[in-house]
């Protein structure tokens, strides 16, 4: 069995279990956003009184943060209500973060794990060996009544990525470059698990936007093995037992992917898809009018450290606006405490309070019909910041903050000293 299929097989009391089997399945933590108030009329209307059990639950207000309109503003209010009445632990208010940032800085999150969340993004959590993946509200509410749900057991894709990632290069261009050679539904209703030596050399941050971006390619979950660095991660975070589940030697991925980064560029996903990945270089020139530096997958204290070293002293461009949205409570503290924001606001960047900001088009900086937006988050739907005819560009933290200097789309490395960069 794969470990994934262990997790699933002993969650569900049984001593194994086969891909395309339908099984049920005991969940250690269930998570609802501020999108999500069905959960709780649904939970309701399955007759439920009572939530299965307070400690395992958490709701989190991080995708309307602050509430930016009335309607917005009662969901939240009504969650806040059941959380109190249910006597449920934890509620991550408006000055929480994102969701997925906040769950692993609080010790929620553990290898072996199921974590179900109604958020797509929890795929994030194959970064600890922890099974995250998300549901919608009748899912989420039959959880809050029986502590169980239903998983049909995946097949698993097994992508390893081998190779030194060069300077300025970053895991959201490695995980755009797979979207550019697999596409968006190579995994769908698979999971994932990333492997081979840049993973391993890689921080549990940017493990985690491996992980996240899993979802983009159609999966349901996604894997990292569990080593030293992510043993420490959790402990330091948490005080709960676990084992790491192994997968045995002879299992038979459904398929597998070999990729060498050696000589990986920074990446740059055009509209309106997040597989139209292709090199910086081909894109350099295109005039950027928002950059937004922030979300579960390039908001964190890594990614405005590099946004700080490579803006600097410089202050972004005359027709740019620049909005940094730390993922998390934490850090903002870290990332006040380190000196980045100062940095930041003194080039010009717009700060606002941690959470999704307008990485999913609700608020803090949505765009106008014909704007270009370069930005660190996982999706350029048509419209998923505001106008339909808004130009969005994902790219990785370092390439974000150069395109905000320079106004248009920058390679970082011309930023950052000792980077090589070959003009094309
Ligand atoms: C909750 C939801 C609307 C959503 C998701 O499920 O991923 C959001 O976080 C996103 O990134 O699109
Ligand atoms: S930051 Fe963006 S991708 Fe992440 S949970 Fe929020 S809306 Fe979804």
């Amino acid at each position: 069995m794969h470990a994934i299929e262990k997790i699933l097989a002993r969650a569900s009391g049984k001593k194994e279990v086969r891909a395309g089997e339908i099984i049920q399945a005991k969940v250690d933590f269930a998570e609802v956003n501020d999108l999500y108030l069905q959960s709780i009329k649904s939970f309701y209307e399955m007759k439920g009184t009572k939530v299965w059990d307070p400690n395992k639950i958490a709701f989190i207000l991080d995708h309307y943060a602050p509430a930016p309109s009335i309607q917005s503003a009662a969901n939240q209010k009504s969650m806040r209500e059941f959380v109190k009445e249910q006597g449920i632990k934890y509620l991550f208010d408006i000055n929480a973060g994102v969701c997925h940032q906040v769950m692993v800085e609080e010790g929620i999150v553990w290898p072996g794990m199921i974590l179900i969340a109604t958020d797509s993004h929890t795929t994030t959590h194959g970064a600890f060996g922890a099974l995250g993946t998300g549901v919608g509200a009748t899912d989420l509410a039959t959880i809050m009544l029986t502590g169980e749900l239903w998983f049909k057991v995946p097949d698993v894709i097994k992508i390893e990525i081998n190779g030194k990632l060069q300077t300025g290069v970053m895991a959201k261009d490695v995980v755009l470059h797979i979207l550019s050679e697999l596409g968006t539904d190579v995994a769908v209703y698979k999971a994932i698990e990333y492997t081979g030596s840049t993973v391993r050399d890689m921080s549990i941050s940017e493990r985690m936007v491996l992980c996240n971006m899993a979802v983009e390619m159609g999966a349901k979950t996604s894997y990292i093995i569990p080593d030293e660095k992510t043993i420490e991660y959790v402990k330091s975070r948490a005080d709960y037992e676990f084992d790491i589940l192994e997968t045995d030697e002879d299992y038979k991925y459904s398929a597998e992917y070999i990729f060498n980064v050696d000589n990986l560029e920074p990446q740059v996903a055009l509209p309106h898809s997040v597989d139209n990945g292709v090199d910086i270089q081909k894109t350099l020139e295109i005039k950027v009018d928002q950059v937004f530096i922030g979300t579960c997958t390039g908001g964190r204290l890594e990614d405005l450290e590099i946004a700080a070293e490579i803006i600097g002293d410089n202050k972004i461009h005359k027709d740019i606006r620049l909005v940094v949205i730390p993922a998390s409570k934490e850090v903002l503290e870290k990332s006040i405490e380190k000196g980045y924001i100062m940095t930041l606001v003194k080039a010009g960047a717009t700060i606002t309070s941690p959470g999704c900001g307008p990485c999913l088009g609700t608020h803090q900086g949505l765009l106008a019909p014909g704007e270009v937006c370069a930005t660190t988050s996982s999706r350029n739907f048509p419209g998923r910041m505001g106008s339909t005819e808004a130009d969005i560009y994902l790219v990785s933290p370092a390439t974000a903050a150069a395109i905000a200097i320079n106004g248009k789309i920058t390679d970082p490395r011309y930023y950052i000293k000792n980077a090589k960069v070959e003009n094309k």
